[in-house]
């Protein structure tokens, strides 16, 4: 049995139009898809945990019609389902895990593809794990996770109202853009206290730093040009104060990855990265929000096997 999960309001609508296309194709009752939607934020995740924890030994996979916010959901609800191979078909708005894992075709012919020859690969999540506060829970992330600017950006980008505003003027589609120019107007660089593996270093003031599993973030911007899903390390990327005209400069280089010939952008590799903020900091992960003063992020001990093509 395959389990298709489809996010109806990722990528505006597109999620569906893709499961309306899948679902009329022979394959999809031949091998046995069941399908759910889901209905809130949040859900994919209970959904999933509820489905596996009953059908684990009969799941061949999980097939996610969405954006890096439903997978996000989907390996987290999957966290003790280690064993069940996720297979994605992008359909979201930005869709930067699908360009990290490498994933070529598209909709109706990557479900094909997926159903009769897929590409198997496998990858280590990360896990971020907060230290300190009151939850002490884990969370697997495929994209990335960071706080300072990007934190902030993807905290203005996710708020309803501001979402709903763009959504008037037809500018949807530059949340990222938009919610970055919005932070830029007020924005102070954060201290931080950066550790990799074993080596300490105290920052006074950065503007960013994004722990990343592959190249990619916020649609498609090459944060960390030498981040690879397939190594066993992470690319850590630490950005220096910059004056705001800089920033803007960053802004349109990270597409192409040259912004790291700034001498105030740093790329390292480390396998497992502490952070700590002077006073609790937004996070994100995987594009949403979360809220940590310390946290320490690793590799996954459980590799995951993903359904490409
Ligand atoms: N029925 C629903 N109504 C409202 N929100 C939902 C629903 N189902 C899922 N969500 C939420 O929608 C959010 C966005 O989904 P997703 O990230 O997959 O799409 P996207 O934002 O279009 O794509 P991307 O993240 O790749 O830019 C997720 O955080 C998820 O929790």
């Amino acid at each position: 049995m395959y389990i298709v999960l489809t996010n109806p309001k990722a990528g505006n609508g597109k999620a569906l139009k893709v499961y309306d296309s899948i679902q009329k194709d022979p394959r999809f009752k031949r091998h046995k898809c069941r399908s759910f939607h889901t209905e809130y934020e949040g859900h994919a995740e209970l959904l999933i945990q509820s489905i596996a924890s009953i059908h684990y030994q009969v799941i061949k996979a999980v097939i996610v019609i969405g954006g890096d916010g439903t997978i996000h959901e989907v390996i987290n609800g999957l966290s003790k389902h280690h064993e069940i191979p996720i297979a994605l078909i992008p359909a979201g708005s930005g869709n930067d895990f699908s360009r990290g894992v490498g994933i070529q075709k598209q909709g109706l012919e990557l479900f094909r593809h997926i159903m009769d020859h897929p590409d198997r690969v496998s990858i280590y999540p990360g896990l971020i794990i907060e230290h300190g506060g009151e939850g002490h829970t884990g969370k697997y992330f495929f994209n990335s996770t960071g706080a300072g600017l990007d934190g902030e950006v993807v905290h203005i980008s996710n708020d309803p109202i501001f979402r709903a505003k763009l959504k008037k003027f037809r500018l949807d589609s530059l949340h990222y853009v938009v919610a970055l120019v919005k932070v830029l107007k007020r924005y102070y660089p954060i201290a931080v206290e950066i550790e990799i593996d074993g080596k300490k270093v105290k920052y006074k003031r950065i503007t960013l730093v994004t722990v990343t599993n592959h190249p990619f973030f916020g649609k498609g911007m090459k944060i960390a040009p030498n981040a690879d899903i397939y190594s066993p390390s992470f690319s850590v990327i630490i950005i220096q104060p910059l004056a705001k005209w800089k920033i803007l400069l960053l802004f349109l280089s990270v597409f192409l990855g040259k912004h790291t010939a700034l001498k105030e952008v740093h790329e390292v590799t480390g396998r497992s990265i502490t952070l700590k903020v002077k006073e609790q900091g937004v996070f994100q992960v995987d594009g949403q929000t979360l809220k940590y003063k310390e946290c320490k992020i690793e590799k996954s001990q459980h590799p995951r096997t993903i359904l490409i093509g």
